[in-house]
C-alpha cells in the first residue's frame, strides 16, 4: 500500500505533489525548497542560508513520519551553482550524524521559485510504538 502525506508543519506544496509517499518502512520526501513554514515564501538568501532552511524543512517531515537524518539512506541534491559545492557540503553533511547516506548531487539551470537549492530523500521509518 501507498500512503500520501500531506504534512501541515511543512512549507505548502507549489506544485502538485504530497509531501511524502510511505511504502512499508520507507518514505520517499519530496524536493524541499528553502521556502520558509511559516509565511509559505522562498528564502532567496545564500547558498548557506538556502541550504539550511531546505534541510530545517526536511527536518519536519522527517520527523512527522517518524523518522530522522539518521535513517535517511538516499538524497538527491540539486544546486544552481556548481561553484557553490563545498558550501552546500558542509552546511549538508552537519545536518547528519556519521557515516553519510548515499547522494547525488546535480548542477541544474534553474529551479522553482527561483530557489538555488532543492533536497528530496528517500528514509526509514524504525519500528517504534507508532510503527511495530
Ligand atoms: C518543488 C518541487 N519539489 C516540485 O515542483 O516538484
Amino acid at each position: 500500500m501507498i500512503e500520501k502525506l500531506f504534512i501541515d508543519r511543512a512549507p505548502q506544496p507549489i506544485a502538485p505533489f504530497s509531501h511524502a509517499c510511505r511504502v512499508g518502512d520507507l518514505v520517499f520526501i519530496t524536493g524541499q525548497m528553502p521556502t520558509v513554514p511559516e509565511t509559505n515564501e522562498m528564502l532567496l538568501g545564500t547558498f548557506t542560508e538556502q541550504t539550511h532552511r531546505v534541510m530545517q524543512n526536511l527536518a519536519i517531515v522527517l520527523e512527522e513520519v517518524g523518522s530522522s537524518f539518521e535513517h535517511v539512506v538516499q538524497s538527491r541534491v540539486f544546486i544552481t551553482n556548481m561553484g557553490h559545492f563545498a558550501e552546500v557540503n558542509e552546511v549538508y553533511a552537519s545536518y547528519f550524524p556519521q557515516p553519510l547516506p548515499t547522494r547525488t548531487c546535480i548542477g541544474v539551470t534553474g529551479l522553482a521559485g527561483g530557489a538555488d537549492v532543492e533536497v528530496d530523500m528517500i528514509a526509514w521509518i524504525p519500528p517504534s510504538e507508532g510503527n511495530p
